[in-house]
C-alpha cells in the first residue's frame, strides 16, 4: 500500500526479516517510518526545482531523510551530517548502500557550518528530541522522558538551528522536525525561530484524507504539521518549512586541493570503468573515488572546513596494472553495464553475503 504523501514509499503487510533478503543490503530499499516520509511532499512544496541545489542534512544518522534527499536532489548536491561518530559509521553504511554518487556524508558539529556562510540552498534539521512521538512502539521511550529533558531538547535545537543558520542563503529553506509532542520543541520553537531570525513561515497543503493535523505556533508566527498515530498509519511527528528572507555576508570560501590521478593511472581507471565528462576521478590514499565533476570544486570547499568520512563512490584501488574494484563500486547506482554479471537465486545471494562458497 502507498504511502498518500511520498511517491516511493509504501507500506508493508507485515514485518518481514530485512537480515534475510539480499535486496535489503544492496540498498534496493530503505526501512523507515512513513510519517517521516512527508518530508517528500514538503520538498515538492518548497524546492520545486531541485536540480542544482546545495542541500544540508544536519542530524542525519541512521539516514532515513538523506536518503529520501539523495533521490530527490538526483542532480543535487547532499551533504549529509551526524556528530556522534559511531553513528555517523553506520550513516556512511546506509549511505554506501544507496548508492548515490552526490552524497558527502561528513562528522561535524553543526558549530563547524559557520564559516560556510551562504552556502546551502536547503537545510534539514530532523532534531535530536525528547521522543514522545515514539511513546507506542518504545517503551524506553516513555522511560526516558522529563520535563527537564524536553526543556534540556528544547535549548539544544535552538542552538542547532542558530549554529547551522548562516550558512543558508537569501531563499533558502530551513525544513525543521522532530518526534516530541511537546510543544517547547514544536510551536514554542517555531515563534523561536520567527522572532530570532529572518524566516519566514511556509504553509504546506496536505489532502484531508491524510489526517495530518495543521497548527499554529503560540503566538501565530508560523505553521507547524503534526502526525498524530491514532488518526494516520505514522508514529508521532512534527514539521516546519521556512525561508529565509535576507543574505548574509558573502564570502570567498577557502578550499582543500584533492589529490589527482596521473594520466597513466586516469586511463587505467578509464579503460575499467568508462564514464562520461560528468564524473570526475581523485584519489585519497590508495582509493580512487569518483563524484559528478560538478561537484568537484563543492567537495574541496567542505573538505576545507568539515571532516569528510564519504565523499562520492569509492572505485577500488590501483595494484599494477589492476584495479582492485571496491564493494561501495558495486553498491552504487554508476552506470555499471559493460561488466559481465551472473544470476544468483536468494539462497546464494545469502550464502553470498555470509562469504560462503557458492
Ligand atoms: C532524530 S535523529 C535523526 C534521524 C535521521 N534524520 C533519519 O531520518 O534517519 C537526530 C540525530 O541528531 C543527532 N544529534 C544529537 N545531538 C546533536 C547535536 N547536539 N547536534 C546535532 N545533532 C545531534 C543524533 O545523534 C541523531 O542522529
Amino acid at each position: 500500500m502507498p504511502v498518500p504523501w511520498c511517491i516511493q514509499g509504501s507500506y508493508l503487510a507485515k514485518r518481514p526479516s530485512f537480515t534475510l533478503d539480499p535486496a535489503f543490503h544492496a540498498g534496493a530499499y530503505y526501512v523507515q517510518e512513513a510519517s517521516s516520509m512527508f518530508l517528500y511532499t514538503v520538498l515538492q512544496q518548497t524546492i520545486a526545482e531541485p536540480k542544482g541545489k546545495k542541500v544540508l542534512d544536519l542530524c542525519a544518522a541512521p539516514g532515513g531523510k538523506s536518503t529520501l534527499l539523495a533521490s530527490y536532489f538526483t542532480d543535487g548536491l547532499v551533504v549529509s551530517n551526524e556528530v556522534i561518530k559511531s553513528r555517523a559509521a553506520v550513516l556512511v553504511e546506509n549511505i554506501t548502500k544507496w548508492g548515490s554518487d552526490n552524497v558527502i556524508v561528513t562528522n561535524n558539529d553543526p558549530s563547524s557550518f559557520q564559516s560556510l556562510e551562504n552556502y546551502f540552498d536547503a537545510i534539514v534539521i530532523d532534531a535530536p528530541c525528547s521522543g514522545s512521538g515514539l511513546f507506542r512502539r518504545d517503551s524506553e521511550a516513555v522511560k526516558e522522558w522529563s520535563i527537564d529533558n524536553v526543556n534540556l531538547c528544547s535549548h539544544r535545537q535552538q542552538r542547532i538551528i542558530a549554529d547551522v543558520y548562516a550558512s543558508l542563503k537569501e531563499d533558502g529553506i530551513l525544513i525543521y522536525s522532530t518526534c516530541s509532542y511537546s510543544k517547547e520543541e514544536d510551536e514554542q520553537l517555531l515563534d523561536w525561530i520567527v522572532d530570532e531570525f529572518d524566516m519566514q513561515s511556509l504553509p504546506l497543503q496536505t489532502k484531508d484524507e491524510w489526517h495530518i493535523v495543521e497548527v499554529q505556533s503560540d503566538k501565530q508566527k508560523a505553521s507547524g504539521y503534526r502526525f498524530y498515530p491514532y488518526l494516520l498509519k505514522g508514529e508521532g511527528f512534527f514539521i516546519a518549512a521556512f525561508k529565509k528572507k535576507h543574505a548574509g555576508n558573502t564570502i570567498r570560501y577557502k578550499e582543500h586541493s584533492l589529490t589527482k590521478l596521473s594520466k597513466q593511472e586516469e586511463q587505467a581507471v578509464h579503460n575499467y570503468l568508462p564514464l562520461s565528462a560528468a564524473y570526475q576521478f581523485f584519489k585519497q590514499g590508495e582509493s580512487i573515488k569518483v563524484m559528478p565533476e560538478q561537484w568537484i570544486k563543492d567537495l574541496q570547499v567542505l573538505a576545507k572546513y568539515l571532516y569528510i568520512k564519504k565523499a562520492g563512490i569509492e572505485l577500488g584501488a590501483i595494484k599494477g596494472k589492476d584495479i582492485i574494484p571496491h564493494h561501495e563500486l558495486a553498491l552504487s547506482l554508476l552506470p555499471l553495464h559493460h561488466f559481465p554479471t551472473i544470476s544468483l537465486n536468494e539462497m546464494q545471494a545469502l550464502q553470498y553475503l555470509r562469504k560462503m562458497k557458492l
